[in-house]
């Protein structure tokens, strides 16, 4: 069974639609990561989830049990989640371990103390308890937030860029220890973050929203491999295009000379657009001038210390790309260029 179904729901804003009849599957333990340009819709979609905010259109399921529809709604402390929102601050005037066991009112004074002391084991704090939230880190904070999402023992998290204001040097340490106790509790969860980054260390998949819709949802290696569209391929990192010729399910031709896939694909039409990233690039001296390659020009260099990267025009388009250990060029030098074999994009024209 799923965690998590949305089907076909929409939201708007005054008029203003901001998700379109959006669909979206969580399995069972999976840490699924909403991302996406600002804008796009996430904060929103999990709001729906949460059940903040009521969705005009379409349906919302949390483990198999209809939570909102057009006749349905069940508000937010009856849909078994727990929250860790950027600006769901813990309470500052509560201790850790009060903080923690907020939401335990159910419990008995034993239970929840028990509770908060297994949570405290888990989250590291332990010896914590009776500090207030400003005697903590950010990152004691976050993990607090986490300890009291978790404490109750909900059936799906929803993390809304929950490292955003954590120091980048403790982020992923934080980040990988937060995942390891969502693992540990068993609990799915729905991450949204707009930092690709951030998204491939914690979640298991990657749903890439535009427009209010889910543009595609797989592995970070799925959707690297077969991004469904050039919005997708694009959002996943900085590339350019080339007009290219599909010879054979592995081979492509372009301007710059004979593109190899890593892997096969099937075209329906063999013209079209190729996606190159920086690390798929090399640049190499035109010492031979016999080629019959097109060219591409330096414009500009910058050194990072274990080597320069080159802003280069190719085919009319600017590209950051490093260079091989000892490798150098001049401002406007022409170039040759390889492309080297990896997994295609091929976007038919
Ligand atoms: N309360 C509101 N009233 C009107 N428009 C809103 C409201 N909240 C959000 N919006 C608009 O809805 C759209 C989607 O917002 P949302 O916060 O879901 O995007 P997001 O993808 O989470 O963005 P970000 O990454 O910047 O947080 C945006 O255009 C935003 O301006």
């Amino acid at each position: 069974m799923s965690s998590l179904i949305l089907q076909g729901v929409s939201y708007q804003y005054n008029g203003t639609k901001v998700i379109h009849e959006l669909n979206l599957t969580i399995g069972k333990n999976e840490i699924v990561c909403l991302l996406g340009a600002s804008g796009c819709g996430k904060t929103t979609t999990l709001k729906a989830i949460a059940g903040l905010i009521e969705t005009q259109q379409g349906s919302v399921f949390i483990d198999g049990k209809l939570v909102s529809n057009a006749n349905t709604f069940i508000s937010p402390e009856h849909r078994n989640i727990g929250m860790m929102f950027q600006d769901y601050a813990l309470f500052p005037h509560l201790t850790v371990a009060h903080n923690i066991a907020f939401g335990l009112s159910k419990m008995s004074k034993e239970q929840k103390q028990q509770r908060v002391d297994e949570m405290l084991k888990l989250v590291h704090l332990v010896g914590c308890a009776d500090r207030y939230p400003h005697q903590l880190s950010g990152g004691q904070q976050q993990r607090v937030a986490i300890a009291r999402a978790l404490a109750y023992k909900p059936s799906l998290l929803l993390l809304d860029e929950p490292f955003s204001n954590i120091d980048t040097q403790v982020r992923f340490e934080l980040i990988a220890d937060i995942r390891r106790i969502i693992k540990t509790q068993q609990v799915s969860a729905v991450f949204v973050t707009h930092s690709k980054e951030e998204a491939f260390a914690f979640a298991d998949t990657l749903a890439i929203m535009h427009q209010g819709k889910i543009a595609q949802q797989g592995t970070p290696e799925q959707l690297f491999a077969k991004p469904s569209s050039k919005e997708v391929a694009e959002f996943l990192g900085q590339g350019i295009y080339l007009s290219a010729e599909a010879l054979t399910a592995t081979e492509y031709k372009t301007a710059f000379g004979l593109v190899e896939s890593v892997i096969a694909h099937q075209h329906q039409a063999n013209i079209g657009k190729i996606y190159v990233r920086p690390h798929q690039i090399e640049l190499m001296s035109d010492n031979k001038k016999d080629s019959h390659s097109e060219r591409a020009t330096i414009l500009s260099s910058r050194f990072i210390g274990s080597a320069y990267v080159y802003t280069v025009v190719i085919a009319q388009q600017e590209i950051e790309v490093a260079a091989q250990y000892g490798q150098s060029f001049v401002q406007n030098e022409q170039v040759i260029i390889k492309i080297k074999p990896h997994t295609v994009n091929f976007f038919e024209s």
